[in-house]
């Protein structure tokens, strides 16, 4: 596994070797060792996974406000998405910028979004599947959202319509939403 992008305090945009021969590929999706070694040094507690059947879906921006604060690490499996981080840490020199990442099953690469960050990504293509290790357990209760479509964020998503849930549709904007005190939580 190697970085071939840092941005944004503490984002980093991952590629993993692919061994590839006649009968298919073989890569290592995760290796903590290794992570470990490129300052991705959490322990992951859980797995997700989610499939988005039309292109133009778009799941975000979520984020667990702290003591749940997540920090997690994407990589699609099938498809191909627009993967967007906002840093939403008050005290990062980085806060309120947002960067977008093309993450597909054929460039294998994957994200490491640290806590402190809203999360969203928007599928390319229809069957999308995401799959993703986060370092905190689900917590509804500290469940939170910023509007996909904030204005103050201009967001160059790649649909101007997506298909959304009725909870992505609501969410408050960048300002009016709860931020994090400091870098590090
Ligand atoms: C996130 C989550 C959800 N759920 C249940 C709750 C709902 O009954 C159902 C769908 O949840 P939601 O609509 O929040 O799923 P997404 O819109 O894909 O949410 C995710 O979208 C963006 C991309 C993220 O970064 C977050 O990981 C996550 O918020 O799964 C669980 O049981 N466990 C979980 O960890």
């Amino acid at each position: 596994m190697k970085v071939i992008d840092r941005c944004l305090n503490g984002v980093l945009l991952l590629e993993p070797v692919v061994h590839g021969d006649h009968r298919g590929f073989f890569l290592e999706s995760f290796r903590r060792d290794q992570l470990k070694d490129l300052g991705v040094a959490e322990e992951f507690v859980q797995d997700n996974h989610s499939l988005s059947a039309e292109a133009g879906t778009l799941r975000g921006l979520h984020y667990q406000k702290p003591p749940a604060a997540q920090g997690k690490l994407v990589r699609v499996t099938s498809g191909a998405i627009y993967d967007v981080v906002v840093d939403i840490r008050k005290s990062s020199p980085t806060f309120g910028q947002w960067r977008g990442f093309l993450l597909t099953a054929s460039n294998f690469r994957q994200l490491w979004v640290p806590r402190g960050f809203a999360h969203g990504f928007c599928t390319l293509v229809p069957q999308t599947e995401v799959q993703y290790k986060v370092d905190a357990p689900y917590s509804p209760e500290h469940d939170c959202g910023i509007l996909w479509s904030d204005p103050s964020l201009a967001i160059d998503w790649p649909y101007s319509q997506p298909v959304l849930s009725d909870k992505d549709k609501r969410h408050p904007l960048f300002n009016d939403a709860e931020h994090f005190e400091s870098i590090i939580e």
